[in-house]
């Protein structure tokens, strides 16, 4: 697998942090936030050595996969409720745990588990959705670390027709923390592309109160 995003003449390695002004949700994105050599290594172990599986869910009626594979780690006295099933979740690595520490100096909280999506080609995605079931979205902390390709990452607000969506490209090595009511006021996706694209890995890791 080639390197993503090569550094080039104006390409710095400093970390760029940016806040998103959205009524009702507490959005920073940290470009950067793992080097490329660490982004690069990541993505090749992550891909390599997670237990990715095709899980399904039901449309009216009828089992379909995802589009894209998922794993489910944490503190294994957890279960997690995910597409309409309760999923366990895998003993922690040493590699997660030391990607999150890493994003737990940036926030005020432990987290006790991740998700992990790998998008395969353009044809993989996410369908608007929010994070955690309806009455637990009021305060939560979702750190999201993305290695491979970059892929829109878009927000609209769940109710207010009156605000515009918002698309934030998820780089390698970037990492976006949604914090506070975000899941409970806004909605986020990632879409289908026909464009020709290397694989992602993204990774959410999950807190809520
Ligand atoms: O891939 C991403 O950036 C987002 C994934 C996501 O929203 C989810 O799995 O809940
Ligand atoms: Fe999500």
């Amino acid at each position: 697998m080639d390197e993503f995003n090569q550094p080039n003449l104006f390409s710095t390695d400093q970390v760029i942090k940016t806040v998103f002004d959205l009524p009702g949700a507490h959005v920073t994105l940290l470009e950067n936030f793992f080097s490329i050599e660490e982004s690069n290594a990541l993505y090749t172990s992550l891909l390599n050595n997670t237990t990715w599986e095709q899980d399904q869910m039901a449309i009216y009626g009828k089992q379909i996969d995802l589009p894209r594979l998922t794993a489910w780690y944490g503190d294994t006295d957890l279960e997690v409720a995910y597409v309409g099933k309760t999923t366990k979740l895998r003993p922690w690595t040493a590699e997660l745990i030391k990607i999150k520490e890493r994003i737990e100096q940036e926030v005020d909280v432990k987290f006790t588990r991740c998700l992990l999506n790998y998008y395969r080609d353009g044809k993989d995605s996410v369908d608007w959705h929010q994070d955690y079931e309806v009455g637990k979205r009021k305060n939560t902390v979702i750190g999201s670390a993305t290695f491979g390709e970059t892929r829109p990452f878009q927000l609209k607000h769940a109710t207010r027709k009156d605000l515009k969506r918002i698309e934030i490209p998820l780089t390698h090595g970037s990492l976006l923390i949604m914090q506070g009511a975000t899941q409970e006021n806004w909605k986020h996706k990632i879409p289908k592309t026909t464009k020709k694209i290397r694989p992602r890995i993204n990774l959410t890791f999950r807190w809520v109160e």
